[in-house]
């Protein structure tokens, strides 16, 4: 069989999965496939469930029900949303990395210059890690995850802290990546208008799957310009975003009369402007 004639490997298949913590519900009957070479993002405001999610997919946190399957041997290469490093410890982006792989320098050398070279950022091979910016300590994570040539790269928001022009490139970095490597990609983002060039799923999570798309088939789908809104320009797009139901203040789904009656019971419109201070989940 060729290679087009192949059905697509699935990495990681999860199927109503719900999560809860005591009496809170976190995730609701969340299901999502992720096949390899693909890069699927999930979307959603605070408190979504997005790292939860993450985690049960990780294998870091069990699932209250629902099933995960991962391919058997797959091997996950995860880049956490925060990495505390005590400023006060002189830890060179070398020996960190030699850490992450638990080897002495001489066999990890062509291992780390090849993830540090893979990310851009070779020359920085001696720097100390707390004199890196925001975009260089990314690309530093990122280099961190791909050490062990991964099957999966998971992304809990790889470009926070990273300016708008810098996201861009990390962006088209982990695209870059997944062409070369082949591998499967799970992302969490705050917002869609970066992510969207370089992403082929977009999930939107609020406790529950909102909705999802395929944002390649954005200029002639009709129906998913209706849920995310138009591309501006140079993959940069305003997300708007409707669904027939209203989430009370913790999240869960109410139903009200408006919802009865509109269809578009509530839209969220993220502007190239939204941040993570800016992550109100407003309701029409
Ligand atoms: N171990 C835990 N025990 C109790 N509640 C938890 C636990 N872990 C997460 N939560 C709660 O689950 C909810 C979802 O958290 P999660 O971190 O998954 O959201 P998120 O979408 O990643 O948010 P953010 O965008 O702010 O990072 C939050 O209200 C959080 O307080």
């Amino acid at each position: 069989m060729t290679d087009a004639l192949k059905p697509p490997q699935s990495l990681i298949q999860a199927t109503d999965l719900c999560l809860q913590f005591g009496e809170r519900q976190i995730l609701n009957n969340v299901s999502l496939n992720l096949n390899a070479g693909e890069i699927v993002t999930l979307i959603g405001p605070n408190g979504a469930g997005k790292t939860s999610l993450v985690r049960v997919v990780l294998g870091l946190q069990a699932a209250s029900q629902g099933t995960l399957t991962r391919q058997p041997n797959l091997r996950i290469g995860y880049m956490p949303q925060k990495l505390h490093i005590e400023a006060s410890l002189p830890l060179s982006v070398k020996r960190f990395l030699q850490l992450a792989l638990r080897r002495k320098s001489a066999d990890s050398l062509p291992v780390i210059l090849e993830s540090l070279q893979l990310t851009g950022i070779e020359h920085l091979i001696n720097n100390p890690m707390h004199t890196l910016s925001g975009g260089e300590t990314q690309r530093v994570l990122l280099a961190r995850a791909l050490l062990r040539n991964p099957d999966l790269l998971v992304l809990d928001e790889p470009v926070q802290g990273v300016d708008v022009a810098g996201q861009s490139r990390l962006y088209q970095l982990i695209a870059d990546i997944r062409d070369q490597r082949g591998c499967g990609v799970l992302m969490v983002s705050h917002d869609l208008h970066l992510v969207m060039a370089a992403t082929d799923t977009v999930i939107c999570l609020n406790q529950h799957v909102c909705c999802h798309g395929h944002p390649s088939s954005v200029t002639e789908d009709p129906a998913y310009l209706e849920l995310f809104g138009q591309t501006t320009h140079s993959g940069i797009a305003v997300y708007t975003h409707h669904h027939d139901h209203h989430h009370d203040i913790h999240g869960d789904v109410e139903v009200s009369d408006s919802a009865a009656v509109h269809e578009s019971g509530c839209e969220h419109t993220h502007s190239p402007a939204h941040n993570r201070d800016d992550k109100e989940h407003r309701h029409a």
